[in-house]
């Protein structure tokens, strides 16, 4: 690369795991073509993320800012995985409270690109008065950016017409701006969620502004996708915004790193177990970093999973909320019911390694946009249970794609039985009628896992921000 064209870029990813895996993803591809990285983040954030390779450690340097004290948040509380949904608004007044440090930082290094996220709505117009040039990293499918609508939609204050959106059913209807066949749209529990945290918000926007605002005020957006898998959606996203919309790929992980996030002992027994079972017969069940299913839920599902008579390996957390983990809130005799034929694990979990073990045959998830690209890249079919955010719109253009099924719920309030998971779970698994979805899931590899074919993404992505540059 000629030097002239080795560029400056600054990350600054939304203080969550979820946003973090994919900006430091990008960030290292971005390294391997010769370009200088400043990543920015909180001091217990960076040190969870994978150590630099030596062949990067001079291209890649890690910023440490100190996350300001705020009320309402427990001190050591630095991402959301730390925390309850009822904190993560405080958790963004923190944020925002950075934005002296990063001005000045961005005033004294002067790079030529900062690549941020949606919550630091207040950064664009901070890096456009030092000409510092903008890329809002989207780490959503372009379906689900579409849904929410153009910047003007989302940042609303009742002067939209008709694309106004007041109520929770508002967000339950296929927009009227999308001008294709569709059933994406959210169920009434899943907003009713949303709805519930954007109000308890005391301390800055709603998020819908945070996004609004934050692509309103970038020179390009980057899409987390391919127009490959969503034709449709990227065209429609490019109207929406009005301005560059730039698909990254994929960015899949690469298996190697998630061993620098493990304990070895914990992994060989995993592993072990997972190697005694039969190939295409474990179902996987994870639900990320922020979903905090109650006791009822997990009683729910853990009754599924026996009922469906299938071996599992499911990933437990700490409830920041109570203290209790959900193992301890398991349904009584659980554990000694499925013993050795179910395997709990409390405690962070190298996921890409267990979903490339050839014994696992599914993945019970909750949509969120890595785990799918993980799964999806191994051909591993879906059983989707969404929560949260976007993980409700993944599971509907999932389910449009084939590559899955839903569990069925109550569309009200989200109950599911114990009945549907087992049902669930065996049709995509092991039953015939899942066969479709089986293979529908397998042939995803070619466009989720195909490093070839997504780094010629990030390559043309490179080639827009030489060219987009102030
Ligand atoms: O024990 C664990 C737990 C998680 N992970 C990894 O952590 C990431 C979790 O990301 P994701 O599956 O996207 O879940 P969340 O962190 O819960 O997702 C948040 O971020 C996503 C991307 O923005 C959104 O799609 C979700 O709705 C939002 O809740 C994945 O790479 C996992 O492999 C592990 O490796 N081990």
């Amino acid at each position: 690369m000629e030097k002239s064209k080795s560029l400056h870029i600054v990350m600054f990813p939304w203080l969550a795991m979820g946003h973090f895996i994919p900006f430091f993803r990008l960030s290292k591809l971005l390294a391997l073509k010769g370009h200088k990285i400043s990543f920015i983040s909180t001091p217990r954030n960076l040190s969870k993320l994978p150590k630099i390779p030596p062949n990067l450690s001079s291209q890649i340097t890690l910023i440490s800012f100190s996350l300001p004290t705020v009320p309402n948040l427990p001190s050591l509380a630095e991402s959301s995985m730390d925390i309850t949904h009822n904190q993560q608004q405080p958790l963004k007044h923190a944020l925002d409270l950075l934005q002296p440090q990063l001005a000045s930082f961005l005033q004294s290094s002067k790079p030529d690109w900062i690549i941020y996220d949606y919550a630091s709505h207040w950064l664009p117009s901070v890096a456009a008065q030092l000409g510092i040039s903008r890329a809002f990293f989207a780490v959503f499918t372009a379906a689900c950016l579409s849904f929410m609508g153009s910047p003007s939609t989302l940042i609303g204050g009742g002067d939209d017409g008709d694309n106004a959106r007041s109520t929770a059913e508002d967000f339950t209807k296929i927009p009227n701006w999308v001008p294709f066949e569709s059933n994406l749209a959210y169920r009434l529990h899943e907003i009713t969620k949303y709805i519930e945290r954007t109000d308890e918000d005391n301390f800055g926007p709603p998020d819908t502004v945070r996004f609004g605002v934050t692509i309103q005020q970038s020179d390009v957006v980057i899409v987390r996708s391919s127009t490959e898998f969503e034709p449709d959606w990227f065209n429609l996203l490019g109207e929406l915004y009005e301005k560059p919309v730039i698909p990254v790929g994929f960015l899949p992980p690469i298996l190697e790193e998630s061993d620098e996030i493990q304990d070895d002992e914990k992994w060989v027994a995993v592993k072990t177990w997972l190697n005694k079972q039969r190939v295409n017969s474990v179902v996987y069940v994870a639900m990320g970093t922020e979903v905090h299913l109650s006791k009822e839920e997990l009683s729910e599902l853990a009754i599924g999973l026996e009922r469906s008579g299938l071996p599992f390996i499911w990933v437990l957390k700490n409830s920041p909320g109570t203290g209790e983990s959900e193992l301890e809130m398991l349904p009584n005799g659980f554990k000694e019911r499925v013993k050795g034929r179910g395997f709990l694990y409390l405690g962070w979990v190298p996921q890409v390694k267990i979903l490339s073990q050839e014994s696992i045959g599914g993945f019970l998830t909750h949509c969120g946009w890595n785990s799918v690209i993980e799964a999806l890249g191994l051909g591993r079919v879906l059983i989707m249970l969404p929560m949260l955010n976007d993980q409700g719109l993944n599971a509907r253009l999932l389910n449009e794609k084939k590559v899955g099924l839903e569990i069925p719920r109550n569309e009200l309030d989200g109950w599911f039985t114990s009945e549907a998971v087992a049902e669930s779970v065996r049709s995509a698994v092991v039953e015939e009628s899942g066969k479709v979805l089986r293979e529908t899931a397998k042939a995803m590899e070619g466009y989720f896992g195909d490093f070839g074919k997504n780094d010629g993404y990030v390559d043309k992505f490179v080639s827009q921000l030489v060219d987009y540059r102030k």
